[in-house]
């Protein structure tokens, strides 16, 4: 039974970035008995459902499901592809409560665009999001539309907040977020995958270089989630002078990894611009 003092969820589309946001809300309290989500294929749907004990509807099933599960929504959270996104909007935007919120996820999908696909005064929230969200350790930022209100922000704020840590941006800044922490998660894992093979070239097993990789960026990464925890101080705590990891910190300064990193983020926030040239013609 759902709760009418709590918001109903529907989740439409639901692959790896908004089963995370579920995961996170639900681990975070919200009941299974709120939430609804939809996606294309009944396999999926039926794995969703055993994983989480959630409704959910597949389009295969029912061309209605994304319909249904948006009329009977407080809040809609959008998770298909930048380029489904506004055939979504405008497939749902029949059928949407005036007060529904609509929040999108989709990289390079504007305000502006969600709002010209959707009825003139609805409320909507554009957010980056990253994959922690399934632990609760997501950051995701929200960006208000022009119907969105103090009040549903704050009520995206505490929803999206089981899943991690909100912050309020201006949309212009959207696509240098998501450069830093929508796609880094990608970035410590592609890490992790480098230390293994590094590991691999020094002769170690590659199960055990394995391990050694995955438990050291996992240790790491619980550091850093330590209250007040200053990455450069923690560094410098293993960097024992004239000792093993100066070395490889003055090769890794020598071959300009930080150079190299600050190209990927401008690589992915060119593209994010990209996609929105692409799909706002
Ligand atoms: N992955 C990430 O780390 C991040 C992703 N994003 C954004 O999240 C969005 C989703 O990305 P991601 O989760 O990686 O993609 P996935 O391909 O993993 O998930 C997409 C989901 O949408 C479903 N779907 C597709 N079309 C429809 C439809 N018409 N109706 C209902 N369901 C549909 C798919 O169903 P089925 O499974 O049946 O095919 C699938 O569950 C993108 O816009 C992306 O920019 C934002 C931040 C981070
Ligand atoms: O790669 C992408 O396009 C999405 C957006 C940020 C992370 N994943």
């Amino acid at each position: 039974m759902t709760n009418a003092t709590e918001p109903t969820i529907s989740f439409l589309g639901c692959g790896s970035m908004n089963e995370a946001i579920l995961g996170g809300l639900l681990a975070g309290g919200i009941s299974p008995a709120q939430v609804t989500a939809t996606v294309r294929s009944a396999e999926r749907a039926a794995e969703l459902r055993r994983v989480h004990g959630i409704t959910v509807l597949a389009t295969a099933e029912d061309a209605d499901a994304n319909r249904i599960a948006a009329a009977g929504a407080d809040v809609v959270i959008m998770g298909v592809k930048p380029v489904g996104t506004i055939a979504l909007a405008r497939e749902i935007a029949s059928v949407l409560r005036p007060t529904t919120t609509v929040i999108s996820v989709a990289a390079a999908i504007s305000l502006a665009m969600l709002e010209a696909a959707l009825p003139e005064g609805q409320p909507v929230i554009r957010s980056m999001p990253n994959t922690p969200s399934r632990l609760g350790r997501g950051v995701l930022s929200i960006s208000a539309g022009t119907h969105a209100d103090a009040s549903l922000m704050a009520q995206a704020r505490d929803i999206l907040g089981s899943a991690g840590t909100v912050v309020d941006i201006p949309e212009k800044q959207v696509d240098a977020l998501s450069a830093v922490s929508g796609s880094g998660p990608a970035y410590v894992f592609y890490l992790a995958e480098a230390m293994a093979a590094a590991g691999v070239e020094l002769g170690l097993d590659p199960g055990l270089a394995k391990i050694l990789a995955t438990e050291t960026v996992a240790g790491a990464g619980y550091m850093l989630a330590e209250r007040d925890a200053d990455p450069t101080a923690l560094r410098r705590a293993v960097t024992s002078p004239n000792g093993t990891t100066e070395q490889a910190i003055a090769t890794f300064d020598r071959l300009d990894l930080p150079v190299i990193i600050a190209a990927g983020a401008l690589a992915a926030s060119n593209r994010a611009q990209a996609i929105t040239e692409e799909l706002d013609s």
